[in-house]
């Protein structure tokens, strides 16, 4: 196609020729069709990364005053699409792209970018893009921008949703709107040729695509527990000697079942970090692709983290109300009768008061700390932390609020563990087994701080890289050698 599209907004991107001409006069124009929602937010990123903006309005005079940014200007369609240099975004539902057909003739030559969504799943209809790319066939039509709310364009969140997918089968016009994806602070993924597209307008259709694996592990973790606890405290007993502990079904096990959830998911938060600092130590590199588990396992951490979270504070608020329950009532005035015939005056045991009191202040700091941890995921306020700050808060407070929440399971079992009456049925209590991965994430934790081993990780961390690594013919790393373009994780 237009081999010669490229070049102009490329050099203009790269702004290096132009830097000695005014402002105004060196930034590209860029104009868009439509002025509603999307175009805003478009626009307003636009020019917020120094571009000018032409917005094409049906009836430019209807678009009131100040939903615009001053440097943006709103015209007609015509003279929108005449002032824009080479792209054009098509910010209207597709339902009117015939609406345009007239304005084909100017449009020859320019690039074209759908950034529609589709509205239903279908396998056989032809894409949004498609469509465009018929109707107007002297323009390249570059499918983008999709996955992104029209609120991440506005912010430009530190997350998943910085990423877009961009695709289009002319590839001069794909590069330029990939670098100008790039400009606006977003991570562009080319997905090739135009048959991509209806996948990239499906996209943001699909619920959650991050979200199943970690609800998964969460969900099976819970039937682990749920049904371990109903075993040895509700079905063994009945079947053993007639004991009826059903009534605890819908609310102490599941008391007990949270929070055995949420220390195990918490321990799966900062346990591939472990073993990506191992996979490094081992490897001496870090330019070396981690497998797909552990990357897809390290990039779920984040929804792990909140669903924990989330299992923490269902526990906080189901202990809260124990002591409102009917069997609690008679179970205290059942306990009072029986010390009141044996005679007992004071019931006072120093050591169990203790136990009870370091038992809760651990699980309200961890609960806390875990609270912070969550705010501090939600992109606006992590935006809003230098990289250090965002390191502290979810590495070390991280492990502060597992350390915590290990030591309210701790203050919780007490010496029982130790205890034969703690065996029934040969079954260990549910806790204990969900103390082992918080455990193990911990003892790690203390031998990766390991002085010399820090040492190493740290050098490996700042690309250093064992000797096995380096090319023969250079002795330098990191030298004359071109890294690989990979796994750079260095959050662990
Ligand atoms: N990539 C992404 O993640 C997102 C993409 N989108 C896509 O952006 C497009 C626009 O969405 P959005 O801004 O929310 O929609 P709006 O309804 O807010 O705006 C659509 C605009 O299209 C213009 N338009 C042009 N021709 C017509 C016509 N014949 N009939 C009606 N309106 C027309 C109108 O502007 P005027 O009256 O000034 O001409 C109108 O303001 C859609 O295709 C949508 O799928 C939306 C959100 C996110
Ligand atoms: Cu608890």
């Amino acid at each position: 196609m237009q081999s010669d599209m490229t070049m102009p907004l490329l050099a203009e991107c790269a702004s290096d020729l132009s830097k000695s001409l005014p402002r105004s006069q060196r930034d590209p124009v860029i104009g868009i069709i439509g002025s509603g929602d999307f175009s805003r937010s478009l626009a307003i990123r636009l020019v917020g990364c120094g571009f000018r903006v032409v917005v094409g309005s049906r009836q430019p005079s209807r678009v009131a005053k100040g939903v615009f940014p001053d440097r943006v200007e709103v015209r007609s369609q015509r003279e929108a699409i005449h002032a824009a240099e080479r792209v054009v975004f098509a910010a209207i539902h597709p339902e009117h792209y015939h609406s345009l057909v007239g304005l084909r003739e100017m449009l020859a030559g320019k690039v074209l970018v759908d950034v529609s969504n589709a509205t239903t799943l279908t396998s056989h209809k032809q894409s949004n893009a498609e469509t465009l790319a018929e109707l107007f066939p002297k323009s390249s039509v570059v499918k983008g921008f999709n996955v992104v709310s029209a609120w991440a364009l506005q912010t430009g969140a530190h997350d998943g949703s910085r990423q877009v997918l961009i695709c289009s089968n002319c590839s001069d016009s794909k590069a330029m709107v990939l670098e100008l994806a790039r400009r606006m602070g977003f991570s562009p993924v080319d997905l090739g040729s135009l048959c991509a597209s209806r996948g990239i307008e499906e996209a943001p259709l699909i619920l959650f695509p991050s979200w199943g694996g970690p609800i998964l592990t969460t969900l099976i973790l819970f039937i682990f527990f749920y049904g371990y606890i109903f075993l040895r405290h509700i079905l063994l007993p009945y079947l053993d000697h007639r004991e009826n502990n059903f009534y605890q079904l819908p609310l102490v096990t599941v008391n007990q079942t949270l929070p055995a959830v949420a220390l195990v998911t918490l321990a799966l938060v900062y346990l591939p970090g472990l073993v990506a600092a191992v996979f490094q130590l081992g490897r001496g590199t870090k330019y070396k692709r981690f497998p797909c588990w552990l990357d897809c396992w390290l990039c779920r951490r984040k929804q792990l983290g909140l669903l924990s979270f989330l299992c923490t504070a269902l526990h906080a608020v189901y202990s809260m109300c124990l002591t409102l329950r009917k069997a609690a009532g008679y179970t205290l005035l059942n306990a009072a009768y029986h010390q009141v015939k044996a005679g007992i005056e004071n019931s006072w045991v120093e050591q169990l008061v203790w136990r009870a009191d370091l038992y809760l202040s651990c699980g309200i700091l961890g609960f806390g700390v875990l609270t912070l941890l969550a705010i501090t995921s939600l992109p606006s306020v992590g935006n809003a932390l230098n990289w250090r700050e965002f390191t502290f808060v979810q590495s070390g407070l991280g492990y502060a609020a597992l350390a915590l929440s290990t030591m309210h399971t701790l203050f919780f079992g007490w010496d029982f563990a130790f205890s034969p009456g703690a065996y029934p049925y040969y079954l260990p209590p549910a806790y204990l087994l969900a103390l082992i991965p918080p455990c193990i994430v911990l003892v790690g934790r203390l031998f990766l701080a390991v002085p010399c081993l820090t040492l190493r990780l740290a050098k490996i961390r700042k690309g250093w890289e064992s000797t096995q690594y380096w090319p023969v013919n250079n002795q330098e790393p990191g030298g004359s050698r071109e890294a690989h373009p990979q796994q750079n994780f260095d959050d662990v």
